[in-house]
């Protein structure tokens, strides 16, 4: 096997990923845990060891890890995932220790140092935070070392729980420019139904319309996983609309696709790869409000890819301040692009309709800025998350 070192763009199958440069890898907790409850030391160790035949040749990976909440049951005593939210942050906390201590000791066999990396939705969207989550990672891939990501479920709150590590997976794919999303599940494909229904493999995804026949049924084992399939499709297409392809198949697979099988199923690429900035924008951002835009603002904001003037603005939702990332409807009202507001909620309503000439004259000069400029804005390829 050659050891050329693929980018995301030139990544367009299955076999191509065993020559990626940096990979983000999802492991979900069905492929972690036993039956009876607590983590399944074999599966992990068959993980670790594919994981480490690519990262001899020369590929960087970051592993995004579920299964501190299933580990944490047994020694808690409890049998089934618990529904309240303190429960489950009991179950993470004890989980996850033990989850790290399995990961830390079997990488080590392999002469591997691995590195915890427990995020939270905040910070992943304060754009201070975000830098910082990226540094982080950057430097322990940079120091060579395994970083294992998972929520921070011990702190999060029912407001901002990601809910699901497929897509924490893909924000840091994006987050740290890998050149694919592998999402390892208890299923070796995407079927186009539930597997449990008779559904029938899927091989390649190649645009939006491909998931036209495809019905996407929640979580396999009872109790176990959270997201089910639709927040893998979710995962897998928040990385594709940002230029970097996504492949789904089973843990128990992912030997045989690091050899450079063509296994499970492959999402490929469609957008452009945003810098991190506008991937901040497009996916990650609060939004505090939304502008709607009448037809002559779509076409030149999004098709033509100009600044946002008050003259194309009919209406304003929400309160924020100048600075705050706002979405722009068009108006039918489907959000169109995302960006940074350059004036306030409360400054905008006198600007409406009106040309930046006029508005110059009557209001001072400050006030001939766009609403929104163009390099602070992103025209979103599919509805972000
Ligand atoms: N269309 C589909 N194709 C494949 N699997 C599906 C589909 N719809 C539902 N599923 C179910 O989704 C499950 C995987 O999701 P989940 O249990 O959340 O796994 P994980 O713990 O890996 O995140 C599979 O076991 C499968 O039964
Ligand atoms: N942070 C949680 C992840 C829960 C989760 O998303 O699970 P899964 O659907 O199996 O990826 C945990 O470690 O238990």
């Amino acid at each position: 096997m050659s050891t050329r070192q693929l980018r995301g763009s030139t990544i367009t199958s299955a076999a191509d990923l065993a020559q990626a440069r940096r990979l983000v890898i999802k492991v979900g907790s069905s492929s972690l845990t036993t039956l009876q409850g607590g983590i399944s030391v074999e599966a992990l160790e068959q993980l670790v060891h594919a994981c480490q035949s690519l990262r001899a040749r020369g590929t960087e990976v970051v592993l995004v890890s579920s299964g501190a909440i299933a580990a944490g049951l047994y020694p808690l005593g409890l049998e089934t995932r618990p529904q309240d939210l303190a429960a489950q942050q009991a179950a993470a906390a004890v989980g996850q220790g033990l989850l790290l201590a399995h990961y830390t000791r079997t990488f080590a066999e392999h002469g591997a140092t691995v590195a915890q990396v427990l995020l939270t939705v905040e910070d992943l969207i304060r754009r201070s935070t975000y830098t910082n989550a990226l540094r982080a990672l950057e430097k322990l891939l940079a120091l060579g070392t395994v970083p294992v990501v998972n929520e921070n479920d011990a702190v999060a709150t029912a407001e901002i729980r990601f809910g699901d590590n497929d897509r924490l997976a893909a924000l840091t794919a994006n987050l740290i420019h890998a050149d694919a999303l592998i999402l390892l599940s208890d299923v070796d494909a995407l079927y186009d139904g539930p597997p449990s229904e008779g559904g029938k493999p899927v091989a390649r995804i190649s645009s939006p319309a491909d998931l036209e026949g495809v019905t996407l049924g929640p979580r396999g084992r009872a109790g176990v996983g959270t997201g089910g399939m639709v927040t893998k499709v979710e995962a897998a297409q928040i990385v594709t609309a940002n230029g970097t392809p996504a492949l789904l198949t089973s843990a128990a697979n992912a030997q045989a696709l690091f050899d450079g099988e063509e296994v499970g199923t492959f999402f490929e690429a469609r957008g452009r790869r945003r810098g991190a900035r506008s991937a901040w924008l497009a996916h990650l951002a609060h939004t505090k409000g939304r502008l709607l835009i009448d037809e002559g603002a779509v076409k030149a904001v999004v098709h033509g890819r100009r600044s946002l003037l008050p003259a194309g603005i009919t209406e304003i939702e929400g309160a924020f301040e100048t600075g705050d990332v706002v979405e722009i409807a068009g108006p039918g009202g489907t959000v169109q692009a995302r960006g940074v507001a350059a004036f306030s909620s409360t400054e905008l309503p006198q600007m409406l309709g009106r040309s930046t000439a006029e508005l110059a004259a009557r209001l001072g000069p400050d006030y001939e800025r766009p609403v929104i400029h163009t390099d602070d804005m992103v025209r979103l390829e599919m509805r972000s998350v």
